[in-house]
């Protein structure tokens, strides 16, 4: 799948084998994006002026750690549409984890969540920024509710979530979404997920997994003017600045 990523160098040998990623020796790397330990952890990282900074997962600096502080709690969107708004905590799994941002959200605000990545370079990243933060003070509390996996949610959801022996209450789901509009390249970490994940074109398929798992919801976040996802109507829809949640309730919760 992702023929443009290696991972580099001796330190990832065992990590590439694991994972089914190539490796190259320091140095010998002809492909665009490189994934190397650097004294900060993993990095995913390619050409600056095509690829941007390299990519870390890092739950205690940042975007992350500042949307924890001062994001809104659980009357934030996000929270409110996995249904943390009143009190109630639910089991929650994230079928498209990526960098684990939202997941993170989710598990500052009490919630245990598996995190389920299918491509394996963004896998590695999400697995090594878990594994740091649990040498920070206050990270590291809220990363011990977290659990990572790799794999295809959309063809083998029921399987991880048995393997990790968890009940969903609620699935999330953030797949890519297909921008047509050239602009949207111009964020170069958007366009280094764009490589390595495509378009996510089977998310509907993932939407039926996701029902048939999930006992109360599943979540989908869109962009604000993007249609629902093939299937089903939402049940309800909440609406933010840029983007917005489809919810379908599971069928036992819906009133007659
Ligand atoms: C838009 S990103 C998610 C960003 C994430 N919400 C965050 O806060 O960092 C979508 C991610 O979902 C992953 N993904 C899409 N479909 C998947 C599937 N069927 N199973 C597992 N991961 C999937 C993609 O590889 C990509 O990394």
């Amino acid at each position: 799948m992702n023929e443009s990523v290696v991972a580099m160098g001796e330190p990832l040998r065992d990590l590439a084998a694991r994972l089914g990623l190539p490796w190259q020796a320091e140095g010998d790397a002809t492909a665009a994006l490189r994934l190397v330990m650097t004294p900060e952890g993993l990095a995913l990282s390619g050409e600056a002026r095509r690829y941007g900074a390299p990519i870390r997962v890092d739950f205690t600096a940042g975007k992350v750690a500042h949307r924890r502080r001062f994001g809104g709690g659980r009357g934030q969107l996000i929270a409110k549409a996995c249904g943390l708004a009143h009190g109630v905590t639910p089991s929650i799994v994230d079928a498209t984890a990526g960098l684990g941002r939202d997941a993170f959200v989710l598990a500052s605000l009490g919630a245990e969540i598996l995190l389920i990545e299918r491509v394996a370079a963004i896998y590695a990243l999400l697995e090594d920024g878990v594994r740091r933060a649990r040498a920070d003070e206050e990270a590291a509390e809220i990363v011990a509710r977290m659990r990572v996996a790799n794999g295809d949610a959309a063809r083998e959801l029921a399987t991880l979530v048995a393997l990790h022996d968890v009940a969903p209450q609620v699935v999330h789901l953030d797949p890519m979404f297909p921008h047509r509009d050239k602009s949207a390249l111009v964020k170069k970490e958007m366009r280094v997920f764009r490589e390595l994940a495509g378009d996510d074109d089977d998310a509907s398929r993932l939407l039926e997994a996701a029902l048939d798992v999930a006992t109360h919801r599943v979540v989908v976040k869109r962009p604000r003017r993007a249609p629902p996802l093939e299937g089903p109507a939402p049940d309800h829809v909440l609406e933010g600045k840029t983007s917005r949640y489809d919810l379908y309730v599971h069928r036992s919760l819906k009133s007659a």
